[in-house]
């Protein structure tokens, strides 16, 4: 993870200037996945990178220690050996960026992956109430000392819809703030459930009260909404992440969560982060993704290449 964002003093001056031009987002969004077209082999190492940036998730009311512990197996071993070998990449350890689990699974996990041999993964954990953050202040922040004491790296806390919609910014501002003071020295996401605040403008201003108050990433969703992940909305944060670093000097990752379940889409969310922030931004220390179902697709798509490349050594037709 990159160095923390130690955030700023709220400064209201930030919601009344908003620097992204919304239309031409909409604009861009809309041919974003389609006007690339990249060499195959490229292709795989974008796929290989896109795995290190993956949160694999599990968020579900039926999780089990037996569950968590297949989770935190694929986490450590989210490649097979053969595509590895093929990719002559089998010394590199490629792992996912971190699980992501509900509090009550921290310390299963953190067993987990030290039995794997990775306890250098990072447990992340949902908090605040996850994933409405319908509860008290007190039992928000107790949640998220629970989950680091349980031994969870990072955190990933809601924002409080209720304020964001009524225009509070300030409010939105000063808990997450004392949501990064709980946190301690674990990272702290903030999701801003987008799909439940109504429009860009304020998708913006969240943005930026949850950076401005230390968050080191921001995230789309918890993945429970309506709608998830998707282009227009990345791209307001995308930018809003930018003109903060313009401003500050600090980085803020990005992490897009939620229906994201193919190599491709995979792919596209690389290409927006390298085109709008840049190449250092496309490390696990600044973007993720939070997806619990991706990893099988890509690693569906580097078996085809792998063994594309061997039928064609071979002489054997695919079909
Ligand atoms: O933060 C991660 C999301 O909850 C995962 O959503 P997903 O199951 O649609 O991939």
């Amino acid at each position: 993870m990159s160095a923390r964002n130690p955030g700023v003093e709220y400064d209201s001056s930030w919601f009344d200037n908003i620097h992204v031009n919304l239309p031409a987002v909409k604009r861009r969004a809309e041919t974003l996945g389609t006007r690339r077209t990249v060499k195959k082999q490229w292709q795989a190492a974008w796929l290989l990178r896109a795995v290190t940036c993956i949160d694999l998730t599990t968020l579900a009311g039926d999780d089990t220690p037996s569950n968590v512990s297949r989770l935190c197996f694929k986490a450590a071993h989210p490649v097979g050996k053969d595509i590895l070998k093929a990719m002559e990449m089998e010394n590199e350890g490629i792992t996912v960026g971190a699980v992501c689990v509900y509090p009550n699974r921290v310390a299963d996990c953190v067993k987990y992956l030290k039995a794997a041999n990775r306890p250098d993964i990072p447990v992340a954990s949902v908090a605040t109430g996850f994933p409405t953050g319908q509860v008290p202040l007190k039992t928000r922040l107790e949640e998220i000392k629970m989950a680091v004491a349980d031994g969870a790296k990072e955190i990933d806390i809601v924002i409080n819809r209720h304020f964001a919609l009524e225009g509070n910014w300030r409010g939105v501002y000063d808990e997450v703030r004392m949501m990064r003071e709980a946190c301690g020295e674990a990272h702290m996401k903030t999701i801003l459930a987008t799909g439940e605040l109504g429009s860009m403008v304020n998708i913006y201003k969240a943005s930026m009260a949850c950076m401005m108050a230390g968050a080191d990433f921001i995230k789309t969703s918890t993945g429970k909404e309506g709608v998830n992940a998707i282009l227009p909305v990345a791209l307001v944060m995308v930018r809003a992440i930018r003109e903060f670093y313009q401003v500050t000097g600090y980085k803020v990752g990005f992490k897009p969560a939620g229906g994201i379940r193919s190599a491709k889409d995979a792919c596209t969310w690389l290409s927006l982060m390298k085109e709008e922030l840049g190449d250092e931004w496309l490390s696990p220390h600044l973007f993720r993704i939070g997806a619990s179902a991706l990893l099988i697709d890509i690693e569906r798509q580097l078996f085809h290449f792998v063994y594309g490349r061997y039928a064609a050594a071979h002489e054997i037709p695919m079909s």
